[in-house]
């Protein structure tokens, strides 16, 4: 059904600590846990590889401390990833392994391929900059000038959002949860990301505001054709979501496949655990 991948990751890891005598020299799969029990190095990510495709949702899955955050933010270079590779398809950066590129290069991939909506709004926000001043200040770090036509593009995300446009100078900490994760989704299509990555961006919101931002990012997904990767610990939100999934464990991917499947047939123990729970 698809093409080349847009996005593909090999061998990612990502380590915090230094390592000991212990851990350095042992396959640390071969670990209980993600942390080496001697130095306290924790293998945050080990081994990580998968590709996403044109138009598709990529779902992660995992308990807390699994590492699904901090792999996202290694994609998105919050976090400097310790090992592994980055391709993007696109013209600019085919064949080129994106975590080796200088940090100026990196500023280049976030601000024109990569779009990024954090579970808590106040690190993707400039919570005392207007709402269409937030999307401005993303499309001048992709290089705009243009007053009118940022402002052009600010009222449409805005519109596209559900933002009543009378409330686009509002300051984002006056709005609600909902609005401001809605503001923060504006934000980050500001520059037409290809790629779009969601870290727990429902969490903590009320039933009913989830069930609009879950919606919302179908919409988006669907209009756009952005790909996305969507990370969650709620099965729930992936299942809406996601055309596929991965489910993470101490770091590791532990099983993949179609999203139905994994749901319906899962294979691993612990994710038939994770989905039994849910019945
Ligand atoms: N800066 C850091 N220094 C040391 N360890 C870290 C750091 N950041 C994360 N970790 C550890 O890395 C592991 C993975 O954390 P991560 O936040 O990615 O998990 P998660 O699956 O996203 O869980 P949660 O949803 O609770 O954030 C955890 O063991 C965590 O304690």
């Amino acid at each position: 059904m698809h093409d080349e991948p847009i996005l593909k990751i090999q061998r990612l890891e990502k380590v915090f600590g230094r390592g000991c005598s212990h851990c350095q020299h042992e396959d640390t799969r071969q670990l209980e846990k993600n942390f080496c029990p001697y130095c306290g190095t924790v293998y945050a990510c080990r081994n990580i590889s998968f590709e996403l495709f044109p138009g598709e949702i990529l779902g992660i899955v995992g308990e807390s401390g699994s590492g699904k955050s901090t792999l996202m933010q290694c994609l998105y270079f919050d976090e400097t990833a310790t090992g592994g590779e980055m391709f993007i398809n696109h013209e600019d950066f085919k064949g080129k392994n994106i975590f080796a590129l200088s940090n100026q290069q990196k500023r280049n991939v976030r601000n024109h391929i990569l779009g990024m909506v954090y579970q808590n709004p106040t690190k993707g926000l400039k919570m005392n900059f207007s709402s269409i001043g937030n999307i401005a200040e993303k499309l001048i770090a992709a290089g705009n000038r243009h007053v009118g036509e940022m402002e052009r593009v600010g009222m449409e995300l805005l519109d596209k959002v559900h933002i009543p446009l009378f409330r686009m100078k509002e300051e984002p900490k006056r709005f609600s949860g909902g609005m401001q994760q809605r503001v923060q989704i504006a934000k980050a299509l500001s520059n037409y990301p290809p790629i779009l990555f969601l870290d727990e961006v429902t969490t903590g919101l009320d039933l009913s505001v989830q069930a609009s931002v879950l919606d919302l990012i179908k919409t988006i997904q669907r209009e756009m054709g952005i790909s996305m990767i969507v990370v969650s610990h709620d099965l729930a939100v992936i299942r809406m979501l996601a055309d596929r999934t991965m489910v993470m464990l101490n770091g590791e991917v532990i099983e993949a496949g179609l999203t139905d499947q994994v749901l319906e047939d899962p294979q691993d123990a612990y994710t038939q655990q994770l989905v039994y729970s849910l019945l």
